[in-house]
């Protein structure tokens, strides 16, 4: 099948992606690690049947499920099916169904134990040689990051990546719990694929507004020329949850916001709104230039990190009318927990394009509203201020999800009397049924475009930034605020903002 679609070569000079070539799609294996598990069955199976509703799979296509329990093909294509009914964006198309489930088979896999992958190396090259393909594999590892190593380890050894075509690795969040430890985990995979094969998934990085920032602001010159930095007085980051942490205490209580939304989500909306000033980019270079935002980014010091950070926890509120526990009072959540839910800060990149233009990120759960967007405050002119009278600043507001939308919003005055009052621009709606973050990034790494992944260097540095904050944290230099489930999150959280006069939108 052939796409459009250039794929990324590694330029040998620095490690990151460069000079795309028209490419198309090779028939290959998937190998799915994890294969019973809860990512697989609501994100991975689903993101893979709408690819292949979009004709966005490879004509041949040899999927192997691998988990710990037994299970027949039969079975586990049946239970494939069942994660389509269940998760799929479209429905289940019968007509077709069948030929999609006859791609995958399940092995019963123990990821501890070495003869597993010698037996596994065995089925992988029956299914070649019985469907035709060339060797090229890919390797997701959906699976806790404890099996990492090992996995990688024995692939390396069994002889699974000695293959003759391309080979590339999959790896889900989380990266490392600090700088340290995703340092020895990168350097763990490193003995077995090259940089250019490992594909770190972020899934804000699949969400279609921000694949497409790019094109849009090319697309549009009128927004180009909205991002000058004489025009911006702030921008803000938002990704707000109405969900609790739900059944993952285990993870979350140890992991907090900061590491599970701020270290890679919100740094990653960071430098994917800072990097188009003040140059147009073309997708080769997106990579390189995130990390010259990242490296920008100002530290926060251990000793700075309460004039700068607002960590919270949310306690027992109300979310659309029903009550809600607190925190504390979570099923497997520790009593005395000091985990953060929620967390907010004003960064400073020291990039000339962005001097003086503060960036403000928020992220929490249990708030009042499901929402993730970037807004674009600009400079307030008050020169006659009784003429603009009721005017405020205008706001460009990028809406990522649930919704999709651009909007801006500006002072218009009112028919009868002098007032000015702020209305909406709504430069594009949200598009029902968009496709989803996995599918994206999913078809992004059966092709070998890894624009979309994150780089290594962004996840060492985004560490990097992070550790004094964790170091705050650990001792204690930090007070953890009490919000209402329900609401906007902590007051401290609105005075960060007013400190310089600004407010969040
Ligand atoms: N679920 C989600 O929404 C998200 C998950 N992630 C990440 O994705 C990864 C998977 O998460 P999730 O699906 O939720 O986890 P689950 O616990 O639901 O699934 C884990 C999978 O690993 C398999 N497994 C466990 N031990 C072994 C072993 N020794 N050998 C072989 N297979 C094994 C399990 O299969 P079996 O029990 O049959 O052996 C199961 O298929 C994690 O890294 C998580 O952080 C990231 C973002 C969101
Ligand atoms: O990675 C994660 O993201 C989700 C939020 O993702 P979204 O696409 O719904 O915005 C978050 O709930 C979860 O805690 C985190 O691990």
């Amino acid at each position: 099948m052939n796409t459009e679609r250039p794929i990324a070569e590694a330029n040998p000079e620095d490690g990151f992606i460069e000079s795309p070539n028209n490419w198309s799609m090779e028939d290959m294996t998937f190998i799915l690690f994890g294969a019973t598990g809860d990512l697989a069955q609501r994100k991975l199976f689903p993101a893979l049947y709408n690819l292949y509703l979009d004709g966005k799979l490879p004509d041949t296509v040899s999927i192997i499920g691998l988990g710990r329990k037994y299970a027949s093909d039969e079975a586990f294509q049946s239970k494939v099916e069942k994660a389509l009914c269940a998760y799929s964006r479209r429905s289940v198309d019968p007509s077709n169904l069948q030929e999609f489930l006859a791609k995958f088979r399940y092995f019963t896999f123990d990821a501890t134990i070495e003869e597993s992958y010698v037996n596994l190396l065995k089925l992988v090259e029956a299914r070649e040689k019985e469907l035709g393909i060339p060797e090229n594999r890919l390797f997701y590892l959906s699976v806790a990051p404890s099996l990492v190593d090992i996995i990688t380890s024995n692939l390396h050894a069994s002889g699974l990546d000695k293959n003759k075509g391309w080979k590339r690795l999959v790896i889900e969040k989380p990266f490392g719990r600090d700088v340290e430890t995703a340092r020895q985990l990168n350097d763990k995979l490193l003995e077995t694929f090259h940089d250019n094969e490992i594909y770190r998934i972020d899934h804000y990085l699949g969400k279609p507004m921000v694949q497409s920032l790019n094109t849009l602001i090319l697309a549009n010159p009128v927004l180009d020329s909205l991002l000058d930095q004489k025009l911006i007085s702030n921008v803000q980051i938002t990704a707000s949850e109405i969900v609790g942490v739900e059944t993952r205490a285990d993870y979350y209580d140890k992991a907090g916001a900061i590491r599970d939304m701020v270290q890679n989500h919100l740094l990653q909306l960071v430098m994917m709104t800072a990097l188009y000033l003040p140059e147009n980019l073309t997708d080769n270079k997106i990579q390189t230039k995130k990390t010259e935002i990242l490296a920008s980014l100002r530290t926060i010091r251990k000793e700075e990190a309460h004039q700068h950070v607002v960590r919270g926890q949310y306690e027992a509120g109300e979310i659309h009318d029903a009550p809600v526990t607190g925190y504390k009072e979570e099923p497997g959540v520790e009593a005395s927990s000091k985990n953060d839910t929620y967390f907010a800060a004003r960064l400073a990149i020291d990039h000339p394009s962005w001097e003086g233009i503060p960036f403000y990120i928020r992220t929490g759960k249990r708030m009042n509203k499901k929402s993730t967007q970037i807004v674009v405050e600009f400079k307030h002119k008050m020169v006659d201020s009784d003429r603009l009278k009721g005017t405020s600043p205008n706001l460009l507001v990028l809406e990522i999800s649930p919704n999709e939308s651009i909007s801006l919003r500006v002072n218009l005055k009112e028919a009868s009397g002098n007032q000015f009052k702020p209305v909406w621009i709504d430069f594009s709606t949200s598009s029902e049924n968009q496709p989803e973050a996995y599918e994206l990034l999913l078809f992004d790494a059966i092709l070998g475009d890894s624009t979309f992944f994150a780089h290594w260097r962004e996840v060492e540095l985004s560490w990097e930034w992070i550790e004094p904050l964790l170091n705050a944290y650990e001792e204690d230099l930090l007070p953890l605020h009490g919000y209402r489930a329900g609401s906007t999150g902590p007051e401290a959280a609105e005075e960060l903002l007013q400190q310089k006069q600004h407010k969040w939108w």
